[in-house]
């Protein structure tokens, strides 16, 4: 009895060195309950033999993998139900004797049984071989190969060998500090949330667990066109992945993941829920030894790209469990990463996808300190602006204008070829012979008193409109979901090809340290703008093909990317972009996130994005390399941006607007840091005072103003119209006071009409300071419904005091760029308005008419047609006029 306790305590003790349970209780009833005994049976021994003797035996089994380990042993009957999953650590601390007879062993073994080892072992070192195939077997049902790998012993520490794959397959020298931590956390079985700026490297987070352990990660990822990039480059660098979309016609690529032939597998979220029983399958046969979901603020409502499909992702806690599945010691552990995520988001995200209490945050500065921000000033909305918004860039990649040459560039040739082929696809909306049909609806499509359209589900007046847009102009998450479904599968399978030798050299880390110095980031002031590709973000699918036709045009090779192009086109504009072959893609969101392509200078907004998590999201592509490259926001300062539609909830569409507004105000912002800004926005405390690159930091701030006169003014006012609200003259009721709450244009009509020296000061400029007024606390939105910019201005607690009491205070502001637009557009009209003032002085008026008068004869007045006679039509000024003159001749 006392044996068998003992004998029970040893095979555990096995088990959690990582000893599979099988060759552990072989090794303990060869031997007894002496660890070391059967520790050395284990090694020396043949307990291997006989467990692959019956793995082999066993007629129903999926696989088998041997090593005199023991580790990894069946995946099919003779282990099932028990705990086969070693643990990654224990296994690391395995005495390193121990380790190298285990790995010269395992090689050997499987050398002997005829299979390949990956290309790894590089140096001829044993020890760096971390995978190794252990052949494929028929699977007796449909005859189709079964693939599975052996985890075979880690000669060295878990962070020597990540280093050492890092080396030998991606050419860097090595791991950066967060990259260490996320896979200690792996390492540790422990579910990880990375939060890390773009273009730092968190793919490799989770694409190092499949080189280290032999076993599949499976990776959950948003956009075709970032799984198509990561699976491209993995294939250099001789990692086997594919990338699985809903809905697919050739089932075959998917039938192979499953059977364990790639080590990376891509899944888009709609596809999740119906593999959960394969993967369950791959689990039990090679192994998954990750879940990694990739661009994880998609899970948030609160978040930008929010995809519904995202929340679903529970299922992997709830079905890759080791309480759900028995063969399991750990949960597979779920690795969580974007760049983008603000505080509210990174909390849902937890929640939603059942993550661990446990969970590990790594956490990094969201600072690019090479990315040049800017923001200008134009009417995107126009095609006839083209040419003044484009015309650097043309001289960029075209040299000189050539305005009159009408020579297509087979990029846009093809596009047209595209859109002839695709019957019955969207491409059609981008015939781009109609230039107002082009500019119907666009980024800017209200009015500066805030008369945004409001174009949720829940707003019935605009729902035709809203449908109208979102199936003929918008790029939206069923444009995305769309293109998955559509993709063909076939291109979606990368085996890895042996890396190339030079990948093989070191490489200095060439992403940028967030943690970079003053110093260093003072060099990229000196440092020139490279030549290099671009890529052009616009709101609609037709400003794609609008504006690549006029690129094209001027002789640049560019090419549109949205979802409604053909996956061919699509495919081929991927290429060719990484291929250097395009200079300029002019894209939607479908291009966005997570595209890695090194030498991206210049990331051009040509219209307001929806948030500054999409904005900073879709700049992150440029300078990944770490050299100076530019983020420049064309924007319509005079107008205020609207929401492209989707579907919303009231809180989502309250959301929605909020973060329209503060993408709104960083584009208004003259005064504050671009990169603060915007670090700041994801709840990160930015440890400089500037960027030193953005324009606010190259040209400094305006001149301050004190708008304290102005303020008292806007705000007696508010208050005046507030207080007569609640002095009997209307009811109280809900809609009455909706219907007369008196918004920000009725104001500044008023302020017009009684402060002459106003009247030149438009709605713009006054939209700026209640901005700023709101900013301080002083007013707040009296209206019920949300908006980018304050409609209905009521004065707050705070606004009455400063009224009351702060009188003698000035109100030192930055004027920002709507009043300076504002400003600016009245002063190129002011020697006209200095002409225009005279005709208020009658007798300078007199004078006037007379000179003109002596030098042409005047008009005949006008006849009316209806009798034929002469009668002057009082009505126009130049009628008055005219019958002033007629008045004195006579
Ligand atoms: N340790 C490293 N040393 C040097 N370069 C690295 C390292 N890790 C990753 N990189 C490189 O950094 C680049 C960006 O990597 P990756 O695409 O993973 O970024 P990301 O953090 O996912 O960005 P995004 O948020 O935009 O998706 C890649 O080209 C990658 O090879
Ligand atoms: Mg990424």
């Amino acid at each position: 009895m006392e044996k068998s306790v003992a004998c029970d305590g040893t095979v555990e003790k096995l088990i959690e060195m990582g000893f599979e349970s099988c060759a552990a209780e072989q090794a303990v009833k060869e031997v007894g309950p002496s660890l070391d005994k059967a520790v050395d049976y284990l090694l020396n021994g043949s307990s291997s033999r006989n467990c692959e003797g019956s793995g082999a035996m066993t007629s129903n089994s999926e696989c088998f993998t041997s090593s005199r380990s023991g580790k990894r042993m069946l995946s099919g009957s003779a282990c099932s139900g028990r705990k086969r999953q070693s643990s990654i650590l224990e296994h690391f601390r395995l005495p390193r004797s121990v380790k190298r007879g285990m790995l010269s062993s395992d090689v050997s073994d499987v050398l002997v049984s005829g299979s390949k080892v990956l290309p790894l072992s590089v140096n001829g070192c044993e020890e760096s071989c971390v995978s190794v195939d252990c052949g494929k077997v028929e699977n007796a049902v449909d005859g189709l190969p079964v693939w599975c790998k052996e985890e075979v012993g880690f000669g060295l520490d878990w962070e020597e060998r990540a280093n050492r794959v890092l080396q030998e397959r991606f050419g860097y020298s090595s791991l950066k500090s967060f990259q260490k931590e996320a896979l200690a956390a792996w390492a540790a079985h422990q579910d990880c949330l990375v939060l890390a700026a773009t273009g730092s490297g968190k793919s490799l987070c989770f694409q190092i667990p499949a080189l280290l352990t032999g076993k599949v990660v499976v990776v959950i990822s948003p956009l075709i066109s970032l799984m198509h990039d990561q699976c491209l480059k993995l294939s250099k660098h001789g990692v086997s992945a594919c990338f699985l979309g809903s809905g697919q016609p050739d089932s075959s690529v998917e039938k192979k993941a499953m059977r364990g032939m790639y080590d990376i597998i891509y899944v888009c979220p709609e596809t999740i829920s119906r593999l959960i029983k394969p993967l369950q399958g791959l689990a039990e046969s090679r192994g998954i030894t990750l879940f990694a979901i990739d661009e994880v603020h998609c899970v948030s409502k609160w978040g930008h790209n929010f995809r519904p499909s995202y929340r679903q992702l529970s299922v992997l806690r709830e079905n890759f469990s080791a309480c759900n599945l028995k063969f399991l010691k750990f949960n597979i552990p779920l690795m969580a990463l974007t760049a983008t995520a603000t505080i509210p988001v990174r909390g849902d995200v937890l929640k939603v996808l059942s993550m661990s209490k446990e969970t590990k945050v790594v956490l990094t500065s969201f600072f690019r300190p090479n990315l040049r921000f800017s923001v200008k000033h134009c009417r995107t909305s126009s095609p006839s602006s083209y040419g003044k918004n484009l015309s650097h860039l043309i001289g960029i990649y075209a040299g000189k204008k050539k305005s009159n040459e009408k020579k297509w560039s087979s990029i846009a040739e093809e596009l047209d070829d595209c859109s002839d082929s695709s019957a019955g696809n969207s491409i059609s909306d981008g015939d781009v012979s109609s230039p107002n049909d082009m500019n119907r609806i666009e980024d800017d499509c209200c009015d500066v008193d805030g008369d945004e359209l409001n174009l949720t589900k829940e707003n019935g007046s605009t729902a035709s409109r809203e449908k109208e847009m979102s199936i003929e102009y918008l790029e939206n998450d069923v444009d995305v979901f769309h293109i998955v479904d559509d993709w063909d599968v076939a291109c979606g399978e990368f085996i890895g090809q042996s890396p190339c030798k030079d990948q093989y050299i070191c490489k200095s880390s060439e992403t940028v340290d967030p943690s970079s110095k003053i110093e260093d980031r003072s060099k990229l002031l000196q440092e020139p703008l490279e030549e290099g590709p671009t890529i052009i973000y616009v709101p609609t699918r037709k400003q794609t093909l609008s504006i690549t036709e006029y690129l094209c045009n001027f002789g640049v090779k560019a090419a549109a990317y949205n979802a409604s192009l053909p996956k061919s086109h699509l495919r081929q504009v991927h290429k060719e972009f990484h291929e250097n072959l395009i200079q300029v893609v002019v894209a939607t969101v479908a291009f966005g996130m997570g595209i890695d392509k090194s030498n991206i200078r210049r990331i051009i907004h040509y219209g307001w994005p929806q948030s500054l998590e999409a904005y900073y999201q879709e700049a992150g592509r440029a300078g990944r390399d770490g050299k100076l490259a530019e983020c420049v926001l064309y924007a319509n300062l005079s107008r205020t941006p609207s929401l492209l539609p989707s579907k919303r909830s009231e809180a989502q569409t309250k959301h929605a607007f909020k973060m329209l507004s503060d993408c709104f105000r960083y584009g208004m912002n003259t005064s504050c840091c671009r990169a603060k800004t915007l670090v700041e926005y994801f709840g990160e405390d930015f440890s400089y005072e500037k960027c030193l690159l953005c324009d606010v930091c190259v040209n400094g701030p305006p001149e301050m103003q004190d708008l304290k006169e102005e303020a008292d003014i806007l705000m007696k006012e508010q208050n005046h119209s507030f207080d007569s609200s609640y002095d009997g003259k209307c009811n109280d009721t809900k809609s009455q006071r909706a219907v007369q709450k008196p918004n920000l244009r009725m104001f500044v009509a008023k302020i017009k009409e009684q402060y002459q020296k106003f009247w030149t000061t438009d709605q713009l400029w006054w939209q700026g300071l209640a901005r700023i007024m709101e900013g301080k606390g002083y007013i707040r939105e009296g209206d019920e419904k949300s908006h980018v910019q304050i409609k209905c201005p009521e004065p707050t607690k705070l606004g009455l005091e400063y009224l009351e009491y702060d009188r003698e205070q000035p109100l030192s502001v930055y004027p920002e760029a709507d009043m300076q637009l504002s400003v600016n557009k009245h002063k190129s009209y002011s020697s006209f308005a200095e002409w225009g003032k005279g005709w208020a002085d009658p007798e300078i008026r007199r004078q006037r008419l007379e000179r003109k008068q002596s030098n042409r004869k005047p008009r005949k007045p006008r006849r009316t047609r209806k009798s034929g006679k002469m009668k002057l039509d009082f009505k126009t000024a130049r009628g008055r006029i005219a019958a002033k003159l007629f008045s004195k001749q006579k």
